[in-house]
């Protein structure tokens, strides 16, 4: 028997594979062919300014924008321009930017939206469990008026929510988006705390710092590109990122 490379066994784990990926919206280009891939287990952080291209890529990933060009594959299958509905059940799921909750609707009844694929009556009960052991806080307002939440509990359902699919990839956009400090804290929290229930996650953010606490990896994008890459430790000590996000120190 000949031993495994390396290479093989990244390939083997790798729970997503991007390549190529082109985003575009009429002539603007905002993502410009980009590889990438995600192993299980792994928190990847997609870092860059402001119009760099992330969220289209985490939106092209669910399907709610169009690719131009590219391949995605998820699991071993290729998902590349899915249905957002079929990738949920596949167990792919976005906690968009913004939160888009539901504010008329109750905790409970948006949490109830995020398990609308899920057909097992026992895995519904099972995720009811895990968000409300993650998030007792939601349990306690659960009849409540969700545009009544603060914002860092907003936020909290927004990934309650996501996570009621019961996702084997959570796809995190902006978490820490206007949360106060403390806030942003029990959120980088939470994240390390899915880990240990096995979500494998990607995130952006603007909160680079935070997030390279957290992360394993990270891409840098500029422009629609990828620009640097490498495991959290390496970024954190990029004279490129040190400059351009982490106040030059
Ligand atoms: N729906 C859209 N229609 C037209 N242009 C868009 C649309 N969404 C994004 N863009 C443009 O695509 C580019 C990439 O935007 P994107 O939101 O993906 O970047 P981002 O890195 O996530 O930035 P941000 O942190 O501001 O969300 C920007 O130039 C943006 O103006």
């Amino acid at each position: 028997m000949r031993p495994i490379r390396q290479e093989e066994i990244q390939v083997a784990s790798a729970l997503l594979t991007a390549t190529s990926l082109k985003v575009r919206y009429g002539a603007v280009e905002a993502v410009r062919g980009i590889d990438f891939e995600i192993r299980a287990g792994e928190i990847v952080a997609f870092l860059g300014a402001n119009g760099a291209g992330k969220s289209s890529t985490l939106n092209a990933l669910v399907g709610l924008v169009a690719l131009a060009s590219g391949k995605v594959v998820f699991d071993g299958h290729e998902i590349t321009n899915g249905k957002p509905e079929t990738l949920v059940s596949a167990g792919l799921t976005l906690s968009p930017e913004g939160r888009r909750i539901f504010p008329t609707l109750s905790v409970a009844d948006n949490l109830r939206m995020g398990a609308y694929s899920v057909v097992s009556k026992q895995k519904v009960a099972e995720a009811w469990e895990r968000v409300f052991e993650l998030f007792p806080i939601l349990y306690e307002r659960r009849n409540q008026l969700s545009g009544t939440l603060s914002g860092g509990q907003q936020q909290m359902l927004a990934v309650g929510r996501a996570l009621m699919s019961g996702p084997r990839l959570l796809l995190l956009d902006e978490p820490s988006l206007g949360l106060a400090p403390k806030i942003v804290e029990q959120i980088f929290e939470l994240i390390v705390r899915l880990r240990e229930h096995e979500v494998t996650m990607a995130i952006v953010e603007q909160n680079v710092a935070m997030c390279l606490e957290v992360a394993d990896r990270g891409y840098v994008m500029a422009s629609g590109r990828i620009v640097f890459q490498g495991n959290a430790s390496e970024l954190k000590s990029t004279t490129f990122l040190q400059d351009a996000y982490l106040g030059g120190n």
